[in-house]
């Protein structure tokens, strides 16, 4: 086993039959040598650590109704799974841009795309936030197709690096571009018990916000710094232990869900990227291009119908998504974390 300098190393041992930590994962961790791992892992309907499935695929392609010669943008590189598709479809011939803020993650995706043929002469990737999509445009001209698969990849969610999940023990990070803006463990050590509870209504409608800021400050009050995703889990679960039993458990998993989603996305600035990105997509698509956006939770689809809806209303896209687009059944049965998908699409007049 090698690591990331190519230099051997002795492969972490785990007890039992099956790894269970991230770092145990080690074949599911590097796909191109061990491809009958990743089979079997995503046969079982997971998804490899160090890997993201892509979702809507084909919805999306038949969208975007890509052809030879186009000039594209994937605002999400993420794995690379959509770009690899769109690439597939310009038959080597036009160019697909690509932007993430997590450098560490498209470099990566970099690699494995160059490895598949795919290098500069078909593909930009660039380490940028999707909010200066005018500043890719202005480079790269207008676009006749654009996508964007908001939120976050598996890599980072299964990474207990980066702290995105409660389930594993991690610092309390949450941020997608670890190089830049303030960790959720420091924007908790500063926030005020009213303005978390604000937060946790606004970015992800939690029920019990006020149990949890109520928590949450008393914690702080007593000196504690949290700065561990499993010390917030505890909170999340000190603060509903007045639920009842029989309950208790599937209340605190969604409640732990929600309030990480909250955290990321005030961490992120992700509804300001996201409404600035809208505001700035009719001028970036060329006369007739094509746009699809995957949301993952109402406040994300909320903005972005309402953004075509309005643009829609004043002429300048043709057409729109009347209604949102859902994975199938069965993508569902494939991969769990496409059940709170919904895509819609917009055409430039
Ligand atoms: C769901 S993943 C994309 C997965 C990708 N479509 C694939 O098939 O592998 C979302 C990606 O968007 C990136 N991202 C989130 N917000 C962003 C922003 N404002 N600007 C650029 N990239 C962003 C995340 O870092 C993450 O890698």
């Amino acid at each position: 086993m090698e690591d990331q300098a190519g230099k051997h190393v002795r492969r972490p041992r785990y007890r039992g039959t099956h790894p269970r930590t991230y770092k145990e994962k080690y074949k599911e961790l590097q796909p191109e040598k061990y491809a009958d791992t990743i089979a079997k892992v995503i046969q079982k309907g997971s998804t490899p650590a160090g890997m993201h499935i892509s979702i809507c695929v084909k919805e999306i392609l038949e969208f975007l109704q890509i052809r030879p010669g186009q000039t594209g943008l994937d605002a999400t590189l993420g794995y690379g799974g959509h770009a690899q598709e769109m690439l597939k479809c310009l038959e080597r011939e036009g160019h697909l841009y690509a932007l993430d803020i997590d450098k560490g993650e498209s470099e990566k995706t970099r690699k494995r795309l160059e490895l598949l043929g795919y290098g500069p002469d078909i593909l930009t990737i660039r380490n940028m936030n999707f909010a200066r999509l005018d500043e890719i445009a202005a480079e790269s001209g207008p676009f006749d197709f654009i996508l964007a698969d908001l939120g976050v990849s598996s890599m980072q969610i299964d990474n207990p690096d980066r702290g995105f999940s409660y389930k594993y023990e991690g610092p309390l990070d949450l941020r997608l571009n670890p190089e830049k803006g303030v960790t959720a463990a420091e924007r908790i050590k500063k926030i005020s018990r009213e303005e978390l509870e604000g937060m946790l209504i606004e970015n992800a409608d939690e029920p019990y916000a006020e149990e949890i800021a109520k928590a949450v400050w008393e914690k702080k009050r007593t000196g504690l710094e949290i700065s561990t995703t499993t010390e917030l889990r505890q909170i999340i679960e000190e603060a509903l232990a007045f639920i009842p039993a029989e309950k208790r458990k599937e209340t605190v998993k969604k409640s732990c869900q929600r309030t990480f989603q909250a955290l990321r996305i005030d961490v992120n600035h992700e509804y300001e990227a996201l409404y600035e990105f809208l505001e700035k997509l009719p001028d970036a698509l060329a006369p007739g291009g094509r746009a699809a956006i995957l949301t993952f939770h109402s406040g994300e689809d909320r903005l972005v119908k309402k953004s075509f809806k309005a643009f829609q209303k004043k002429g300048v896209y043709r057409e729109v998504s009347n209604e949102v687009i859902r994975p199938s059944a069965e993508e569902c049965l494939r991969n769990s974390r496409a059940h709170s998908t919904k895509m819609r699409w917009a055409i430039k007049a």
